[in-house]
């Protein structure tokens, strides 16, 4: 069936809501559009020269890759042109019409309408073809997919307000023709200088020429020929100490098509056994999409400077997921697949060699730049709290980079490493203590951490989702066993008085009859009650297993409709605490009852847990609390 000669289509309501963000925050940064159509120009002949390997007849004779930039004065246009791989009809409609990303709509549900705040966040978002609306209020594609009927090209047409049309047309050469209509104010930048000079500063490092027309004046005779603009070669190519940092920052975001400059970079050339060059970034902003299962983008996969493919899965793994860069090998084959990927033992060992690379410029960014590195922590440490379960052999490295909050700075932000935390730890002290909880504020006031202030012995505060499974794959470091406080039996022998000691004998002793009275009030729901060693201000707190989960994860989990195995947790109590002296003294059994279950709930709740009967809890308080006047 062939489709109608014009038809009007409407945007997805995202793409609606993008341009209008786009035209309205960036236009201080306007000069960014000609930056992204010369990108995606330049990823459109990538592409085709990849395709082209197995299919010569693509080229249909013109395999003279090219970016051509044109404008009009008069008519107050610009237009830039490339001979790449071009788009069918589908091709527009879903690249150019939809946003296919999944979590736009939440992310867009975040815009505050406040230009500079929604500037950064386009910057979360990429910019790209759309950048196009910043300068005109009009804007023209034209594309013919290479190798299909030179009648069955595309024209594509907006304004941005109301939708856009298609048209079936006839071109001549393969690739993209886009022409933008300039606003009214935006009319100075059809100019000669103007263009090279945007040009020069952005896309120097583009590695395909970006050619402008010429017109030179010999004898009367006016000529015009077609000048290369940019530097044309691929900058990850060249030696370090020949490239400027704005040229890695304008490459950077060439690959990116973040608008914000990258933190920091490093810049590889491998000889030996394997041959490659890899140049790999670190965003300063985290993508919106960051935890989003499929990743759009990643590394690009070069071979001998030809683009294979943006890959997300194979050359960098989940933990560094914000990592973006190049790869360029010299050991694969040109018509290299992605199945080829999954089992290669070059991109192996590219990969490992790549991770030990983005590693080793954390190592030093935390080392020599430590406020740099806090602005990295703050975007991307919690992906890389995944790192210690995902990649058992670069564990330690991992964990030295880890930050964390902790009792020793009275503060949310994760600033503490490992490494801080052992050269502070106490006489006698063995292990690395931490406590995980749904907040930072639920972390720092359990009552686990009594004990712990009093002795001035420093507690990680970890309040993070993933902290959990970084507690379950890192057990130690640098020797030192990490122990959550609220799970097992604590002992904090080595570091107790010989007074403390017996002071704790007696208290034991002391309370014995209370405590097997409690234990048989609770005997279906606890596993054990016992005194504690931890509280000093609360009367009583819950001890879970060595294997098990935090009450607030299980919780989690259950809501998620995961089946959890129900264990009992130990109860603790304190019985130098007043409501345990009060309980102690009660001779009505009920009573004693209801004390006990309020002493077990509100230790559950002070964990994040959840209340098998919350009603029943609060009818008791009340009842409780009554009887007290
Ligand atoms: N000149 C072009 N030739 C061929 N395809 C193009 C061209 N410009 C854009 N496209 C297609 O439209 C898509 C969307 O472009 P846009 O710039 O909005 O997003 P993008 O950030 O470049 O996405 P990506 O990084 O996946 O290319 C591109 O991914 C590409 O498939």
């Amino acid at each position: 069936m062939s489709a109608p000669a014009k038809e009007n289509l409407q945007f997805q309501t995202e793409v609606n809501q993008l341009l209008h963000l786009m035209i309205h925050s960036l236009y201080s940064n306007k000069e960014i559009f000609l930056r992204e159509l010369i990108s995606n120009a330049a990823d459109a002949c990538d592409k085709l020269r990849f395709e082209a390997i197995g299919n010569d007849s693509l080229y249909e004779n013109d395999s003279d890759l090219r970016v051509e930039v044109e404008f009009d004065s008069t008519a107050h246009t610009i237009t830039i042109r490339d001979n790449g791989i071009g788009m069918n009809r589908d091709e527009v409609v879903s690249n150019i019409g939809t946003i296919a990303r999944s979590g736009t709509k939440d992310f867009l549900q975040k815009l505050t309408g406040d230009q500079k705040k929604d500037a950064h966040l386009i910057g979360q978002f990429g910019v790209g073809f759309y950048s196009a609306f910043i300068v005109a209020d009009k804007v023209t594609l034209t594309t013919r997919r290479a190798g299909v009927p030179k009648d069955q090209g595309v024209r594509w047409e907006s304004d941005a307000q109301s939708g856009y049309s298609l048209e079936t047309v006839t071109k001549e050469t393969r690739g993209t023709e886009i022409i933008l209509h300039l606003k009214e104010e935006e009319q100075g930048l059809a100019n000669d200088w103007r263009l090279r000079s945007i040009i020069r500063k952005y896309s120097d490092h583009i590695p395909l020429p970006v050619k402008m027309l010429k017109t030179a004046e010999e004898e009367g005779q006016t000529s015009t020929e077609w000048e290369v603009i940019n530097k044309a070669n691929a900058l990850w190519r060249r030696s370090k100490n020949e490239i400027k940092d704005e040229e890695y920052q304008e490459f950077y975001k060439h690959i990116s098509h973040d608008w914000e400059d990258a933190l920091a970079w490093s810049h590889n050339r491998v000889e030996g056994n394997l041959e490659y060059t890899s140049l790999l970034y670190l965003p300063s902003r985290a993508p919106f999409d960051l935890y989003e299962q499929k990743q759009q983008h990643g590394i690009k996969l070069y071979v001998q400077r030809v683009f294979i493919m943006d890959d997300a899965e194979h050359l960098m793994p989940r933990y560094l997921r914000f990592v973006r860069g190049v790869i360029d090998s010299s050991d694969l084959p040109l018509n290299v697949s992605r199945e080829i990927l999954q089992s290669n033992k070059i991109i192996d060992s590219m990969k490992s060699g790549s991770v030990k690379k983005v590693l080793g410029l954390l190592e030093t960014m935390a080392k020599d730049e430590p406020e740099q590195y806090q602005k990295f922590w703050k975007e991307f440490g919690r992906v890389l709290k995944e790192g210690p379960g995902e990649d058992f052999s670069n564990r330690e490295q991992i964990a030295k980079l880890l930050r964390f909050a902790s009792t020793q700075t009275d503060s949310a932000d994760q600033t503490v490493s490992l490494e801080d935390y052992i050269s502070r730890m106490k006489e006698g002290q063995e292990k690395i203590y931490y406590i995980t909880a749904d907040s930072h504020t639920a972390a720092k006031n359990s009552p686990h951490l009594e004990i712990f202030r009093k002795k001035g012995i420093e507690v990680l505060l970890l309040s993070d989702r993933v902290d959990e499974w970084l507690t379950n794959s890192l057990h130690e470091f640098a020797g030192k066993q990490l122990q959550s406080v609220a799970k097992g039996a604590l002992d904090l022998s080595k570091l107790d008085s010989e007074a403390d000691k017996e002071e704790q004998k007696k208290v034991e002793e002391q309370s014995k009859n209370l405590i097997n009275q409690i234990k048989d009030t609770l005997k279906d729901k606890v596993e054990d009650v016992r005194v504690s060693h931890r509280l000093t201000s609360s009367p009583s707190c819950i001890v879970l297993n060595e294997h098990d989960m935090a009450l607030y994860m299980q919780h989690l989990l259950k809501q998620a409709g995961h089946e959890m195995p129900s264990t009992k947790p130990v109860l603790e109590v304190n019985p130098n605490h007043p409501l345990l002296a009060r309980m102690e003294a009660e001779t009505d059994d009920e009573r004693f009852a209801e004390w006990a279950s309020v002493l077990l709930d509100q230790a559950i709740l002070a964990e994040g847990g959840q209340l098998e009967d919350p009603a029943g809890f609060v009818h008791r308080l009340n009842k409780l609390m009554l009887a007290m006047g």
